[in-house]
């Protein structure tokens, strides 16, 4: 049974988060947030998102305000440093805000952009972690088969943990993963994963090696439970690039799960020029502890999004309520 509409209406509020840096093409990240039973709780499906794909979303957001947590394996999570698509000379500054974590993510492949650029990139990440430091990339599926191809060639230098999500289609990654097999670079695959039962498909393609989850778009944390307990692929938790409250969620979700091999995308409230609590969800030692943060009102107002905005998300949250 879900909250009645008017439960979730009477508490929510909408905000609009600056980033530090752009990142995914954009400056600034508009949040939903409710404040449950359980605690306070997101709604953040990417504007450009219809309500098939946000109603996901809002199932997550609804049981992680208002269900109890399930059982919990551990109580800090290990999170990635995620580096935008930056200049080499920019790298060490934003480094310097994900504190001791011994990963990064790194993205490549921005549209308008070089592979050389990449290479500069992740040799800059490289340099600064040393040879001990861990490097996935992140193309976002911007390269077909052979410029992947051609890619693995020009980072593998760099020693590379993984590649996620090099290629749009299952198809592409199987064939890429073939053909580079040889090289031992792992492929994860995000974007083919956006709806519970793709996690499958992509196993049965054999169109990758690690599985990248996210909370709110496979529909919460005891979908992400279910998931990972039923394929055999590893898999990598990650954020949608939420506040600290969606960030929460993710965590509990990364608690939840029996086995997590891989440190997770996690730290991304150190993207973000402002939060919605005044101890923002950022690691600390490389982890971050599982808990919810406290949210301040003064910050909810700080950064309210206008009334058009807010309407807009409002219209949003009734239509996608209505698909529950
Ligand atoms: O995985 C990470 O290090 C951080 C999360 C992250 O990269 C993303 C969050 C939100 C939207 C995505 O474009 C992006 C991703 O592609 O994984
Ligand atoms: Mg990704």
């Amino acid at each position: 049974m879900h909250p009645p509409l008017s439960e979730l209406l009477a508490t929510a509020h909408v905000v609009s988060l600056p980033l530090a840096v752009k990142f995914r093409g954009i400056w600034s990240r508009e949040i939903m947030l409710f404040q449950g039973l359980e605690g306070w709780t997101e709604f953040s499906p990417f504007v450009e998102y219809n309500d098939d794909e946000a109603v996901h979303w809002l199932r997550a957001a609804i049981e992680f305000g208002w269900q109890p947590l399930p059982k919990l394996h551990r109580d800090e999570i290990k999170v990635n440093a995620t580096v935008p698509a930056v200049a080499p000379d920019q790298v060490a500054e934003v480094l310097s805000h994900f504190d001791g974590c011994r990963t990064a993510k790194v993205k490549v492949g921005e549209p308008g952009q070089l592979l050389s650029e990449d290479v500069e990139r992740v040799r800059e990440v490289r340099r600064i972690l040393g040879p001990e430091g861990r490097i996935r990339v992140d193309a976002n599926a911007a390269w077909n088969v052979d410029e992947a191809e051609h890619a693995f060639h020009a980072l593998a230098e760099f020693d590379l943990e993984y590649v996620e999500q090099p290629c749009a289609s299952l198809e592409e990654l199987a064939e890429l993963r073939e053909r580079t097999h040889y090289m031992d670079v792992l492929i994860a695959a995000d974007e083919s994963i956006r709806k519970a039962e793709d996690p499958r498909a992509v196993a049965q393609a054999v169109a990758a090696d690690v599985l990248v989850l996210k909370a709110q778009p496979l529909g919460g944390i005891s979908k992400i439970v279910e998931l990972s307990e039923e394929v055999t692929l590893p898999i990598v938790l990650s954020s949608a690039l939420e506040s600290s409250v969606g960030i929460a969620m993710g965590l509990y979700a990364a608690a939840a799960v029996k086995v997590l091999d891989y440190d997770c995308g996690l730290g991304t409230a150190s993207l973000l020029a402002g939060d919605v609590t005044e101890a923002p969800m950022v690691a600390q030692g490389g982890s971050i502890a599982v808990q919810r943060p406290a949210v301040s009102e003064d910050l909810l107002e700080r950064f309210a999004a206008s009334s058009d905005t807010t309407a807009w998300w409002l219209e949003r949250l009734e239509r996608c309520y209505n698909l529950l």
